[in-house]
């Protein structure tokens, strides 16, 4: 992004935000779908976007001449589907390891607070842009979602001092924190991701863990002319809201804190879970990051 401007839900990359929640719905309809969550449509027909997102499969059906084509090809819900169930089976291993304290960095319209099970006592920190977070919070209410943990929304932007909003907020330094960066990084520069880092490892005790959708060239992304197409039709630039610059892996990163790192290819995750990627166009782009803060 060149601006350090604001945006709501439908505008820049807000935008983004609500095409994964439509991804997700689709994912809803799917017979082997591998999260449900139940908010997702709620999100698009509240939002009511210019360009069509379609959430079922009889609106992809009807949306085919326009719009779907691209979708299709895409296959941005099979990836989304494989994404945000790894990250759920993220959260509930970290649950398992006994930590009760979660941010989610740039949470969009993640809806985990809500849907996971979350051990008594957890505290859910969403950090994204004010009118992002201010819409999820009418659409949940709208919606009447209650959650097992206790949500705390942050309004800020992540390329500014968000370390004294989330100790605001009451986050505690010194217990363990499972972390998450779904869809995030490119959005920021090579040196807002580095800085976005260490402060998650200034703020994070023995025993802390991160979840991180890392890619490894995004150029190839902004190559994708199919992917700059469908942007257009969400009213955006790709080439200028992605960063494509050269930068470490956020495992290279992490690892050189000292944390451990495990690096899986989304194509290897999506096999474990029983679905193909072979016709994603991102093939070999995307990875998932899990890491953990030893002693
Ligand atoms: C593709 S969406 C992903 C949302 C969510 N993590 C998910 O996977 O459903 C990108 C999100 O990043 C947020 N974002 C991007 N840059 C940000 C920044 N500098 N500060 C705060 N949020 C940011 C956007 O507002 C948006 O909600």
């Amino acid at each position: 992004m060149t601006t350090d401007q604001q945006w709501d839900i439908v505008t820049s990359v807000g935008i983004t935000a609500l095409a994964v929640a439509a991804a997700r719905a689709l994912e809803a309809h799917r017979e082997d779908r591998l999260v449900h969550d139940p908010y997702a449509a709620a999100f698009v027909e509240a939002a009511r976007p210019e360009a069509p997102m379609p959430t079922t499969p009889q609106e992809v059906d009807e949306l085919a001449e326009q719009y779907s084509s691209i979708w299709n090809q895409l296959e941005m819900d099979q990836y989304m589907g494989v994404r945000s169930r790894y990250f759920d089976d993220f959260f509930a291993a970290a649950s398992e390891a006994g930590i009760e304290q979660v941010v989610i960095l740039a949470s969009g319209l993640d809806t985990r607070a809500y849907r996971l099970a979350w051990p008594a006592g957890a505290v859910v920190y969403e950090i994204d842009q004010p009118k992002v977070l201010e819409f999820k919070q009418t659409v949940l209410e709208e919606q009447g979602a209650t959650a097992s943990c206790e949500p705390r929304a942050i309004p800020i932007d992540l390329r500014e001092d968000w370390q004294s909003a989330l100790l605001e907020a009451g986050f505690d330094s010194s217990a363990p924190t499972a972390w998450l960066a779904e869809g995030l990084l490119p959005y920021l520069s090579a040196a807002a991701q580095q800085r976005l880092l260490e402060t998650v490892e200034r703020l994070s005790a023995t025993g802390s863990r991160l979840a991180v959708e890392d890619f490894s060239d995004l150029s190839k992304m902004l190559q994708d002319e199919e992917m700059v197409e469908l942007g257009k039709q969400w009213g955006i630039d790709m080439r200028d809201l992605l960063h494509a610059d050269d930068r470490r892996s956020a495992a290279e990163v992490v690892g050189g804190f000292g944390w451990t790192t495990e690096v899986r290819e989304a194509e290897e995750v999506a096999e474990g879970y029983g679905r193909s990627l072979d016709s994603f166009p991102m093939k070999g782009v995307g990875r998932f990051l899990a890491a953990e803060k030893g002693i």
